[in-house]
């Protein structure tokens, strides 16, 4: 049986660090480091993601800054918060909540955003300085899945890996962490010809398709270690309930693979957990006071 790999402890741990640099932060700078959430529309699931985000910010001793605003809010306005929360000085990090509604451009509105307040790292400038392996902000789902997979392996050098998935969110900067971790990596997509196989070879598999239970246990290389980002809402057993389940089969991936992530408590805590820890890193970065950020 597989070693469960622990996101919800790992995480735990992670804010509880990110909290003590948060206090000595506010000791040095006179001020709390601060993160802006936007949230456009009612989507239940983003307002759960939103409101757990807000309450970890506060228990990290950080400042929080919620903004709700009606789906059908215009671009235009919206685009005016972003410059009001870019201009703002308590504001060091700014998350707009996605998927956006149709009537507005995604695209067009992470462009407007400082690059310096992208805590996210989806501004082109960050993802031109992740390809390019300058210091900026890496998305935080992948750069929590690679903290999990040096906690588990320690050096990632030379491993085969496997990415199923190419979303810019995900699957792109996930497979330019482990590039930078000199992994041999591998993009898996919906038209790869033999997945099976591509995965068979891989030492460690991330798998970001959003495909409930797709990922089976004897696609597995044995001992591989297996981080699933996904996660699917399917039915229950009992008829009207739901469950959560990951794009993994995890009753016969766990039966092969070394180490395996649950969902829930895998992957989905580290998202915001790191996002915790780049705002700080952002706070430091804006007020100009060194620390090391490798220690987080
Ligand atoms: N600009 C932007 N940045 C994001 O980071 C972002 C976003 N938009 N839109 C939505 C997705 C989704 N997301 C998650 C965060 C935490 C969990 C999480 O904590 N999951 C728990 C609980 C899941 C549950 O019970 O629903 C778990 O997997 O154990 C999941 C998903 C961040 N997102």
């Amino acid at each position: 049986m597989a070693d469960i790999i622990d996101g919800k402890a790992f995480a735990e741990g992670l804010r509880a660090r990110v909290a003590t640099v948060a206090a000595d932060f506010e000791a040095k700078a006179g001020r709390k480091a601060g993160l802006a959430v936007v949230l456009v529309g009612e989507d239940p699931a983003s307002q759960v993601y939103v409101r757990n985000k807000g309450k970890q910010t506060l228990a990290c001793g950080m400042a929080s800054f919620e903004h709700k605003l009606p789906a059908d809010t215009s671009e235009a306005d919206l685009l005016a918060l972003v410059d009001r929360l870019n201009a703002d000085p308590a504001v060091d990090g700014i998350l707009v909540q996605l998927p956006l509604p149709a009537h507005m451009n995604e695209q067009k509105v992470i462009a407007t955003i400082n690059p310096d307040k992208d805590v996210d790292g989806f501004h082109v400038v960050n993802v031109g300085r992740l390809a390019t392996g300058l210091p900026g902000y890496v998305p935080c789902t992948p750069l929590g899945c690679v903290m999990l997979l040096k906690d588990k392996l320690g050096s990632l050098s030379g491993l085969d890996a496997v990415v199923i998935g190419r979303s810019n969110i995900v699957g792109k900067p996930m497979a330019q962490l482990l590039i930078a971790e000199s992994c041999t990596v591998t993009v898996a997509h919906s038209r790869t010809k033999d997945l099976p196989a591509a995965v068979r070879r891989a030492d460690i598999v991330v798998a970001a398709v959003g495909r409930p239970e797709m990922v089976k246990g004897d696609w597995l290389k044995p001992g591989a270690t297996v981080i699933d980002v996904g996660i699917n809402r399917v039915p229950a057993a009992e008829e009207g309930k739901t469950r959560l389940v990951g794009d993994v089969d995890f009753a016969s991936a766990s039966e092969v693979a070394g180490a395996i992530t649950p969902v829930p408590g895998g992957v989905g805590p580290m998202t915001i957990a790191v996002l915790l820890r780049n705002t700080i890193v952002a706070a430091h970065r804006a007020a100009d006071l060194a620390f090391d950020e490798s220690a987080l």
